[in-house]
């Protein structure tokens, strides 16, 4: 795995939301961040998952990771962002898919589910997963950009 450039971001300190930021630079990562990351900006949920992945969609970060105490608020502002494709993951597995068969760019995580050990294991599946080769799923990516056009 490559050193990438993450942008992270949190809406509280809670669980993980302490550790998130440390763990991604602990595996050689470049870290901007966001939110209760950051005190210079506001902690809501929508603008520090907006703001992450935005830097993700216009290029000062490789992928992003936003978290709220759900993961679903989060994960749905990034969505929101176009060009993201965030993805909420509970488990490794899916971490894993997210990567491999939808591209995702940002990985949502809820700060009320993921222990730190789980924490390991799901960005372990993260940035090891390839992007798959097969047509049908890249077709399927494509996609993704069209819907809501128009
Ligand atoms: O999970 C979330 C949004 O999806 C938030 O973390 C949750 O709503 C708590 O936020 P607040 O402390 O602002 O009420």
């Amino acid at each position: 795995m490559c050193p990438v450039k993450i942008s992270v971001s949190a809406d509280m300190l809670d669980g993980i939301g302490a550790d998130i930021a440390e763990e991604l630079r602990k595996r050689g990562h470049e870290v901007l961040t966001h939110g209760a990351l950051n005190p210079d900006e506001s902690s809501d949920w929508a603008r520090a998952s907006e703001a992450a992945a935005s830097d993700v969609a216009e290029g000062r970060a490789d992928q992003g990771v936003v978290c709220c105490w759900t993961g679903t608020g989060a994960s749905i502002a990034a969505n929101k962002v176009p060009g993201v494709r965030a993805a909420l993951c509970t488990d490794p597995y899916t971490a894993q898919g997210a990567r491999r068969w939808n591209d995702a760019n940002v990985l949502a995580l809820s700060l009320r589910l993921t222990s730190l050990p789980l924490l390991d294991e799901i960005l372990d599946a993260w940035f090891a997963a390839d992007v798959t080769e097969d047509e049908d799923d890249l077709a399927s990516i494509d996609h993704l950009a069209e819907i809501g056009r128009g």
